[in-house]
């Protein structure tokens, strides 16, 4: 049997019983409101801004409220199974935490991707790493503990910094190669437009870029002696507009477990399918990218079914872990956690993560004993209905 996710309730209940209170925010909403004022502004206009007017972003939060699952008695779910079969590895849960690509910088300490991997070690969350890190991808790795971790891949246009890359999170112990096909431009985000905040122009997080010696090799100086220099030069590499015909490119980078992320539509399903990957990655950058377009969690069940069979990750709107549970339902293999964990950091670093992560699990899980649900392969379509 699983994990007994649900008694972090038990854990705090008791707590409170000695007079110990919750270090940290028992919902979403003072989640986020604490995190706003813990985080320097611009970091936060950064994370929780998005794409035009943001309706798509809230799109993705609203489109969870237009499910609900329908209770089932006389189950008698006293244990339930969490756990997931992923790329040849179980997972204790469904849950992984998405890509942040400044998440270095929510941490008090400046070193938030160092923090996420402890936090994926304490929880055996995975963590899917960005190849936007304050810490390069090595010093990342090196904290998982018997946690799996991932690699999110930027494909630069410099073919031999992208095999770089992937050789480095091979060689660093990383499981699998996330390849994220959304933003090799950046979406129009009016939150940052009107303070002329881009982190990353900035210097910020670009260490996997700095510490790599292909990277290097391009540079007259080196991003020591100039680091304008350097993030110029990461200007001119960062984004790939990879076609179809770079897939079996990418596919020939690595025997790792190749995932591409940003995948919606059913027909990009099949081809990258046919193409040879091995998970795809349901996702419209929590409405990070492009505004006006459909929730990600719509988009579900035609990637579910075009994926016949194949792994499919699916984030963006997750808030809850009745969210949770409704991706799954809808035919999520994992699913993934984005700006929660973020503002979770913020707050108290890794503890902080941790709580966010398993205050999620546990209300998952006690939605499958209430509802008698004691397992994953329980949670099928059949088990939600539209919200009148
Ligand atoms: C601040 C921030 C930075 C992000 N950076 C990356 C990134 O580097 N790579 C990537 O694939 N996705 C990135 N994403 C997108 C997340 O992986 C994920 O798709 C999104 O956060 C899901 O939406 P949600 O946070 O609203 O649930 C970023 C998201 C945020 C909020
Ligand atoms: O902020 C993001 O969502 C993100 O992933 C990104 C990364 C690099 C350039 C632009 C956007």
């Amino acid at each position: 049997m699983g994990q007994a996710f649900g008694s972090y309730q038990n854990e705090i209940y008791f707590n409170g019983l000695g007079g110990v209170m919750p270090r940290f925010p028992m919902t979403h909403a003072e989640l986020e409101a604490r995190a706003r004022q813990a985080l320097a502004p611009s970091v936060w206009s950064y994370v929780a801004g998005g794409a035009g007017d943001e309706r798509t972003q809230r799109a993705n939060v609203e489109a969870f409220e237009r499910w609900g699952l329908i209770p089932r008695m006389f189950v008698g779910a006293t244990e339930r199974d969490l756990s997931v079969e992923l790329f040849g590895t179980t997972l204790p849960s469904p849950v992984f935490m998405a890509p942040v690509g400044v998440i270095g910088l929510c941490a008090q300490d400046g070193h938030g991707d160092l923090a996420t991997a402890r936090a994926a070690a304490r929880t055996g969350v995975p963590m899917i790493a960005s190849t936007l890190s304050v810490d390069p991808m090595e010093e990342v790795a090196a904290e998982f503990g018997d946690t799996p971790g991932f690699f999110q891949l930027y494909t630069p246009t410099d073919r031999d910094l992208a095999a770089s890359l992937v050789d480095r999170a091979q060689a660093a112990g990383f499981k699998g190669i996330v390849v994220t096909l959304d933003t090799w431009v950046t979406g129009w985000r009016p939150r940052d437009l009107s303070t002329g905040n881009f982190p990353q122009l900035r210097g910020h997080c670009l260490a996997n870029y700095t510490s790599d010696p292909v990277f290097r090799s391009r540079l007259r100086r080196t991003p020591e002696e100039d680091p304008q220099a350097a993030v110029l030069t990461w200007t001119q590499v960062f984004g790939n507009p990879l076609t179809w015909a770079d897939l079996p490119w990418l596919r020939s980078l690595t025997d790792l477990p190749l995932i591409v992320k940003g995948i919606c539509h059913p027909e990009d399903v099949r081809r990258a399918k046919d193409g040879g990957v091995d998970g795809v990655y349901c996702s419209n950058h929590g409405g990070r990218q492009a505004n006006g377009g459909l929730p990600a969690l719509d988009m579900l069940p035609a990637v579910v079914e075009a994926a016949d069979g194949l792994p499919v990750l699916f984030d963006s709107g997750v808030r809850s872990g009745a969210d949770i549970v409704k991706a799954i339902a809808l035919g999520a293999t994992a699913v993934g956690i984005g700006r929660p964990y973020a503002y979770g950091l913020a707050l108290g670093g890794a503890d902080g993560i941790v709580h966010v992560l398993r205050s999620l699990l546990a209300e998952a899980d006690l939605i499958m004993a209430v509802d008698g649900y004691p397992a994953l392969e329980h949670l099928t379509p059949q088990a939600l209905r539209p919200v009148m």
